[in-house]
């Protein structure tokens, strides 16, 4: 499994963070916080990369997947710890640039790409483009020239696997919007195109069924169906395909009741598949990447709020109102995703109250856990809300005019700041009155 944070409490009862007192660094850099716990997110890191030594001698690299949250101070300790990127707009990839990550080691996904973020990624000198379909292969194919430049390329295949995930992070089926399909036909034209096209180096394929992912048959499903396309392109258009890249969605555990697969478990199996495929179909065993974002980043994050209003509803609920909610932590409005929340204060103490968690949005259905088990919380508390480390700043918005949240690393005890708070001139800064 992912080193997770582990609930680490402190002689005072209080949580602790990377070392530090969640208390004293809700105090010194205020709330709503965002702590990321830099160890994990370097452990996790490493398991991934001592996973590919292990079952692939080596032949292969780990991306981090930036949507998870691109911040150029993690995106160093990715670089760091020998991980190449996955980077799916201008922006994430402004975002690498301005932070100095090798560009030869991103991979640019995305789409609807364009033609300006392709010019950008050119420039740049970007590792890969995963093309998702045949007009962004002719727009490359024509700027690249343009530029004198040849763009390595891989495409995104729908592999037709069904993940059991939400509706809305599912990616593999044939109704999706990323990518080309395989049983139409379009995963194969669009390859025999790339071989023929000018300033285009066809390097390889990718899939990507999902995110949040428990079960391990549909890992192993994509990549089996994945090494029978690269024999079939070896077959038709007699080209090797030297790289397959297996995307992310490995889940994690946000609840007690979420039970990921043991993680050599998952990765021995699916190089399991490739190793046997490979021996089948008599091609070589391409270059292996995947491009895990929340298994690396998500348990390494706690968000930090001050209770602000407690409400009770007799005979209904009790509302416990943060001074954050929706905007900085989308995913239960989204996806009704669960959460483990905590009275920072008292967090090695039992949960003996249940609670709505509520927002200060204008919305009713900004919330953060309905129902939820927690400690006795009163107002001016600090509650924690566990594994917020993925997809929550990197899809935090402004609504209600809420300024976004700081980023904090913790570490051995100390901790440092990786994202200001957002000001309110940071707020109208781009008003024109
Ligand atoms: C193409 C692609 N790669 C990688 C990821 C990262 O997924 P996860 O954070 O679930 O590992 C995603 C997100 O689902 C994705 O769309
Ligand atoms: N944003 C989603 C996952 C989407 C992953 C990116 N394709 C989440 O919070 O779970």
């Amino acid at each position: 499994m992912f080193v997770s944070n582990h609930i680490n409490v402190n002689e005072k009862n209080h949580l602790s963070i990377g070392g530090c007192d969640s208390l004293d660094l809700a105090k010194k850099f205020g709330t709503p916080l965002y702590v990321l716990d830099e160890a994990v997110i370097r452990e996790n890191c490493r398991r991934y990369v001592d996973s590919v030594n292990k079952f692939y001698n080596g032949n292969g690299m780990i991306l981090y997947a930036s949507k998870a949250l691109c911040a150029g101070g993690v995106l160093k300790i990715a670089d760091e710890e020998g991980l190449g990127l996955d980077v799916v707009s201008g922006g994430e990839l402004y975002t690498a640039h301005k932070a100095g990550f090798p560009m030869e080691k991103v991979y640019f996904h995305g789409n609807n790409k364009s033609e300006d973020e392709l010019r950008m990624a050119l420039d740049f000198g970007v590792g890969r483009f995963v093309v998702d379909n045949e007009q962004e292969l002719s727009a490359l194919s024509r700027l690249a020239k343009e530029k004198g430049k040849t763009a390595s390329v891989l495409f995104r295949i729908k592999p037709g696997v069904d993940a059991h995930t939400h509706d809305f992070i599912r990616t593999g089926q044939i109704d999706s919007k990323f990518g080309v399909a395989l049983e139409t036909g379009e995963a194969l034209a669009i390859v025999k195109k790339a071989v023929c096209a000018e300033n285009i180096a066809f390097c390889g394929i990718h899939c990507h069924i999902g995110s949040q992912i428990f079960d391990l048959a549909p890992f192993c499903e994509a990549a089996s169906v994945m090494m029978g396309f690269i024999k079939e392109i070896k077959t038709e258009c007699g080209a090797d395909v030297r790289e397959l890249n297996l995307g992310g969605g490995f889940g994690i555990s946000y609840t007690e009741a979420d039970d990921p697969l043991p993680y050599g478990t998952f990765m021995e199996a699916v190089s399991r598949v490739i190793h046997e495929e490979a021996e089948k179909h008599g091609v070589a065993l391409p270059f292996i990447l995947m491009e895990p974002g929340r298994s690396i980043i998500g348990p390494a994050g706690v968000t930090l709020y001050t209770v602000g209003n407690v409400k009770e509803i007799p005979g209904v609920r009790t509302y416990v109102s943060v001074d954050g909610g929706m905007a900085d932590n989308p995913r239960y409005i989204l996806y009704q995703a669960e959460y483990d929340f905590l009275n920072a204060g008292a967090a090695g103490s039992d949960k003996t109250e249940v609670v709505t968690v509520a927002g200060k949005c204008c919305e009713s259905g900004d919330l953060l856990g309905e129902h939820v088990a927690i400690q006795p919380v009163r107002p001016g508390d600090i509650l924690a809300v566990m594994a917020t480390g993925a997809y929550n700043y990197s899809m935090a918005s402004h609504y209600n005019r809420l300024p976004n949240p700081a980023v904090v690393l913790a570490d051995g005890g100390s901790a440092r700041v990786i994202v200001r708070r957002e000001t309110y001139e940071d707020l109208v800064k781009n008003d024109v009155l």
